[in-house]
C-alpha cells in the first residue's frame, strides 16, 4: 500500500552502516510504527530517543511552537499535515520580568508532546525572535522527531482508522522488529491532568480588579494572559482543589484545557456539581474545562474517532450570549479527542451553545437564561495560540460578568493569594532554559 514502506526493505541497509545509506544524508533513520501494523520510515531530528505515544494529526498551518507546548498534547505523537515545519525557528520562552504577562512566551514551560512527525523539516530558520531551530529545541527537551515521511498518507490513515497508538524508533531501534501490541503505551489510561496541573496554588496579577479562580487541568498560558490582560487577579489552583471551601473569596471560576480522557477528572466534576448547585457566580470552561462542566451538568463525554486538531474548525452559534451572536459561524482553534454527547433533551437548566459545522459535535454548552446561572463551556479555544481570534471576546464577556456580579455581591476578602504569590511559570521556564 502507498503508505507502507516495509521496514524489512531498509533493515539490510541499516545493518550495512549508515554512511552508505543515501536516503539519510543527515539524520539517523527513524521509524513511526503504528499499533495497527503500518510503519513509515524517515530520518530523525531532535532527540535521538525512542518513545511511545498516541498518534494524532493537526491541520494547523502555523504555530508549531504553541501547539507543541500546549499541555493538552501530553503523551501524543503530533503529525503536522503542513508540509514545511520549522522555517521560523523557535523563540526564547522566557518572558521579560517587567512584563504584565504570565512568565512564558509559549504555552507552557517546555515541549509537552511526546514526539513530532513532519514531511519536511526546515533546518534553516528565519524570524526576528527566533533563537534556535526546531531540531535543536526538540533535542534540548528530549523530544524526538521524524522528517521525510508522507504526513498526508499518515493523516488519511488516521482519519480512517482513528487515533492510533504509535512508537517512534530512532537509530539502532529503527532496525528492530516492530513492537508487539502489548508494548504500546496508551496515555489515555493515565491521569495526565495530574501530571501537568500545578501542584501548588499561585497568583498572577494580584492587584487585578476582579478575583478569578482557575482550576488548572493543564492550562495554556494564553488563557492566563487573556484573563490577566482584562485586569483579572488570577489564582491558579490544582485541578482537584477543594474550590468549594474557598469560593466566597472569588468573583468567578475558570476551568482550563487539559490532556487525556475527561473520565479521569470525574472527581473535579463531582465537586463542581456542588458548586453549580450552591454558587451563582460566573463560570467559564474551555475544552477539558468544558467537558468537566458538561459532566457536572449530567452529560456524558465520549471518545471521537480522530478528534479535531487544527485552526480552521467552523462552529455555529446556536444561542446569543455576550459577544456571540446566534446563527453566526466562528472559525476556531481546536485540539481535542473527546466531546460531550448531544443529549435530547438536554439536562434541565442547560442548552447547546455551539455545534461543529463539519461533524455536528457539541462545541459548547451554556446555562439557560431562566436558570439564574451564568455558566459557559466551549470545546474550542477562544484564546487561540495559535489560530483565529474570532471568539476571543468571550474572555471579555466572562470577566465583565464576574465584575458585574462582584458589584452586586461583594466577596469576603481573599486570603488565598497568600498561599503562593509569584510568577511560577516564569521560574519554570527560566529553569528549563538554563538547565537543559
Ligand atoms: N484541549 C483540551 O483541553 C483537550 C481535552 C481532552 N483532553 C480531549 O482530548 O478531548
Amino acid at each position: 500500500m502507498y503508505f507502507f514502506r516495509p521496514i524489512v526493505v531498509h533493515v539490510p541497509h541499516l545493518s550495512r552502516g549508515l554512511a552508505t545509506h543515501t536516503t539519510f544524508p543527515q539524520g539517523l533513520p527513524a521509524v513511526l510504527h503504528l499499533k495497527s501494523g503500518q510503519c513509515f520510515l524517515g530520518k530523525s531530528f531532535g532527540a535521538s530517543k525512542s518513545i511511545y505515544g498516541e498518534t494524532v494529526f493537526s491541520t494547523s498551518i502555523t504555530s508549531y511552537t504553541e501547539s507543541m507546548t500546549d499541555p493538552s498534547y501530553r503523551g501524543q505523537i503530533l503529525v503536522f499535515t503542513t508540509p514545511l515545519i520549522g522555517n521560523y525557528g523557535v523563540p526564547s520562552n522566557v518572558a521579560p520580568i517587567n512584563s504584565q504577562d504570565v512568565g512564558v512566551v509559549l504555552e507552557s514551560q517546555g515541549i509537552q508532546c511526546a514526539g513530532v512527525i513532519v514531511a519536511n523539516l526546515s533546518e534553516k530558520f528565519s524570524h526576528h525572535k527566533a533563537v534556535e531551530s526546531l531540531s535543536s529545541w526538540c533535542e534540548r527537551h528530549g523530544v524526538p522527531g521524524i522528517t521525510g515521511v508522507d504526513t498526508r498518507a499518515i493523516t488519511t490513515l488516521l482519519r480512517d482508522q482513528g487515533t492510533t497508538l504509535g512508537r517512534i524508533a530512532v537509530g539502532p531501534d529503527a532496525a528492530l522488529p516492530p513492537p508487539t501490541e502489548g508494548d504500546y503505551w496508551d496515555p489515555s489510561l493515565e491521569n495526565l491532568v495530574d501530571q501537568v496541573s500545578t501542584k501548588t496554588p499561585y497568583c498572577l496579577n494580584p492587584s487585578g480588579s476582579v478575583q478569578i479562580a482557575v482550576l488548572d487541568f493543564g492550562v495554556k498560558a494564553n488563557i492566563l494572559r487573556s484573563l490577566v490582560r482584562r485586569d483579572a487577579a488570577v489564582t491558579v489552583l490544582p485541578w482537584n482543589y477543594d474550590f468549594n471551601a474557598i469560593r466566597d473569596q472569588f468573583d468567578g471560576l475558570f476551568l482550563t484545557n487539559g490532556p487525556g480522557d475527561p473520565a479521569h477528572c470525574m472527581e473535579a466534576a463531582l465537586k463542581l456539581r456542588r458548586t453549580l448547585r450552591e454558587w451563582d457566580h460566573p463560570i467559564f470552561g474551555i475544552c477539558m474545562g468544558h467537558q468537566v462542566i458538561g459532566m457536572a451538568a449530567g452529560l456524558d463525554a465520549y471518545r471521537m474517532t480522530f478528534g479535531n486538531r487544527g485552526h480552521n474548525q467552523p462552529v455555529l452559534a446556536l444561542a446569543s450570549s455576550g459577544s456571540i451572536i446566534a446563527g453566526r459561524v466562528y472559525v476556531t482553534s481546536q485540539n481535542h479527542q473527546y466531546a460531550l454527547k448531544l443529549q435530547d433533551p438536554f439536562p434541565q437548566g442547560w442548552e447547546p451553545f455551539f455545534i461543529n459545522c463539519n461533524d455536528s459535535s457539541v462545541e459548547g454548552i451554556k446555562s439557560t437564561a431562566d436558570s439564574g446561572k451564568k455558566v459557559w463551556g466551549v470545546q474550542f479555544h477562544p484564546e487561540s495560540s495559535g489560530g483565529p481570534l474570532d471568539t476571543i471576546e468571550m474572555f471579555t464577556d466572562f470577566v465583565s460578568e464576574c465584575r458585574a456580579h462582584a458589584l452586586q455581591h461583594p466577596r469576603v476578602k481573599s486570603d488565598v493569594n497568600a498561599v503562593e504569590l509569584g510568577k511560577v511559570l516564569r521560574a519554570q521556564a527560566q529553569a528549563c532554559a538554563t538547565n537543559m
